[in-house]
């Protein structure tokens, strides 16, 4: 997405460049000489000239390798899968690069890659040094107004720690296992009814159920009902938001909506969607507030919504000045979602498939499962100590994680002053964004990177011994900014994955398009399998 989103910042800002140009220095000319052919000629050179500013490295930042600036845009919008980008353009350059650092595409030119782990743990662990980067919330279109400006994703310094203050709470405590644990048997038994049953289950499109019910209720306490009823109308105002949010004509050209909105009918109506389910943001904000006294004592703390364990945060605070606002709680319910919806989906897809394709690995699995909740015949749901003891399910999560990091880069980066980062100076004000998907596949750092080994992070395995390299694996980035929602996820998956493990076996059908190898969706930002559909074998 931040991809998409910065060239798009960058596309519009092109667009209102020429125009500015065509009204103060053409507009005046054509009145004078109506003389089309210059005006066009003009038009072009303006073009080519600002083209090729846009492709030209600035001299402060030549001492970095670059990828090839059109290859690698042909190559992101043309859709080209990750993957690929990643092996064709990225790990050739960073190969020869002191530290994982290289240039690439982005807003107004390049932005600085970091891929290294040393340079990976300098970025993420100064965050002073390296704030967010305020792009995003000067944008103005559907995608800011569902995610807000007010939110702990994008702020900096004593308002971002104003809001972490606040939301940590509610991620810090045992996490709600028995409502995934609920949602998981939902599902389970979904899978015979629909479709071709269990002989060719769609996961990804289950998963996308299971995991919008999940943020639904756990957030705010908001049923969904995804699973239940998957066209019923609040799925389909929120899937229809994401989908439009995430229209790639609309970050090309932002402007469209910006000063267009009028001539888009289909377009207004996402932002009357917004509208109403906005309405249900602040609805419930207020609702839960006001009985927040006797809601208090009656749910037990594990259960307790987020939302809710972020309100009474707000009444502890010493004052006004340290609470959020409903403004600032809503903008931080949206990112959940933004942020947490989809990249748990996608590793749970991710982590079926890795399973699927890799027999020997998916029964060691079930034994530890087994071993650990007992074999039987009835659904039962895994404890929070059940789920700390599962280490081979977690070592399976974290190569997942690695090979497919939802997440494939942070939000971006700006240097607040002239820096040397591990040998490499950084002037002040450049763009930096973490490049995660590369550093996990860099042969130089991962032994056979491409292979699924999830004994990689075995304790004295080949994860520890990076450590004094720095950080090779970050899917949830790290540091201060560190994925707040990192434990919840994890405890998402490993429920589902023991219950599924537990009840089933499942495989890749003869007819997959992933059986000689994943196939990666192309698009940017979230990464996710093209297709997913396996064929699962009842236990009992
Ligand atoms: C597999 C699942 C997930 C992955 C791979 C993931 C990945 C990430 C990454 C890489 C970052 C760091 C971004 C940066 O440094 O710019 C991040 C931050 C964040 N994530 Fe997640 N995330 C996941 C799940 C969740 C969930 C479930 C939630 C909430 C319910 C969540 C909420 C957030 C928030 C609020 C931040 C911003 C933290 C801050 O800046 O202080 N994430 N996530």
């Amino acid at each position: 997405m931040s991809f998409l989103q910065v060239l798009a910042y960058d596309a519009n800002k092109q667009l209102e460049n020429i125009s500015s140009f065509y009204v103060n220095h053409i507009l005046p000319y054509v009145k004078s000489r109506s003389s089309y052919t210059v005006v066009a000629a003009a038009v072009v050179a303006y073009f080519s000239y600002r083209v090729r500013k846009m492709s030209e490295i600035p001299k402060n930042l030549q001492h970095i390798p670059a990828v090839p600036y059109w290859p690698f845009m042909r190559s992101l919008l043309s859709g080209e899968s990750i993957d690929h980008r990643t092996r064709k353009y990225v790990l050739p350059v960073i190969a020869n690069s002191p530290n994982g650092l290289y240039l690439r595409p982005i807003r107004r030119g390049w932005t600085v890659g970091v891929a290294g782990p040393a340079t990976m743990k300098r970025l993420l662990l100064r965050a002073d040094d390296f704030e967010k980067s305020p792009i995003f919330a000067k944008q103005d279109s559907l995608f800011n107004k569902f995610m807000g400006k007010e939110n702990i994703v994008l702020l900096n310094g004593s308002v971002w720690k104003k809001h972490r203050l606040i939301a940590n709470p509610a991620f810090h405590r045992s996490m709600p296992v028995k409502l995934f644990g609920r949602l998981c048997e939902k599902m389970m038994l979904r899978f015979e009814k629909e479709g071709d049953g269990l002989v060719n289950v769609d996961v990804a499109n289950f998963l996308q159920r299971f995991t919008l019910d999940a943020i639904g209720l756990a957030a705010f306490g908001y049923d969904f009902e995804a699973l239940d009823c998957p066209e019923n109308e609040k799925v389909d105002t929120y899937n229809s938001i994401m989908t439009g949010i995430q229209n790639a004509v609309y970050f090309i050209f932002p402007i469209l909506e910006k000063r267009f909105l009028w001539a888009l009918p289909k377009r207004r109506d996402l932002y009357r969607k917004l509208d109403d389910m906005n309405e249900i943001f602040y609805s419930v904000i207020q609702h839960k507030r006001d009985t927040l006294a006797s809601m208090k004592h009656s749910i037990e703390d594990t259960e307790k919504d987020l939302l809710t364990l972020m309100l009474e945060a707000n009444e502890e605070a010493v004052d006004a000045d340290h609470r959020l606002s409903d403004l600032e709680l809503r903008d931080n319910l949206a990112i959940f979602f933004l942020a947490g919806h989809d990249t748990t989906s996608n590793a749970l897809t991710f982590a079926l498939y890795f399973l699927a394709a890799n027999l020997p690995i998916q029964e060691k699995a079930r034994k530890e499962v087994l071993d650990i909740m007992g074999d039987g015949d009835d659904i039962v749901f895994p404890t929070s100590t059940q789920c700390t003891d599962m280490k081979y399910v977690y070592m399976i999560m974290k190569e997942t994680l690695r090979m497919c990091p939802p997440a494939v880069g942070t939000s971006p980066r700006r240097s607040n002053k002239d820096m040397d980062l591990v040998g490499t100076l950084i002037p002040e004000g450049t763009p930096l964004n973490a490049d995660i998907y590369s550093m996990h596949h860099d042969p130089n750092i991962w032994q056979d990177p491409e292979t699924f080994i999830p004994e990689r992070f075995a304790s004295n395995g080949e994860s520890e011994s990076k450590a004094g390299r720095g950080l090779a694996w970050a899917p949830f980035g790290n540091g201060a900014r560190q994925c707040i929602g990192m434990n919840f996820s994890l405890a998402e998956q490993k429920v589902l994955l023991s219950m599924l493990l537990r009840k089933f076996t499942w495989e890749l059908p003869e007819d997959s398009i992933n059986k000689d190898g994943l196939k990666i969706g192309g698009g940017i930002g979230i990464m996710h399998a093209k297709d997913m559909h396996l064929k699962f074998t009842k236990r009992f």
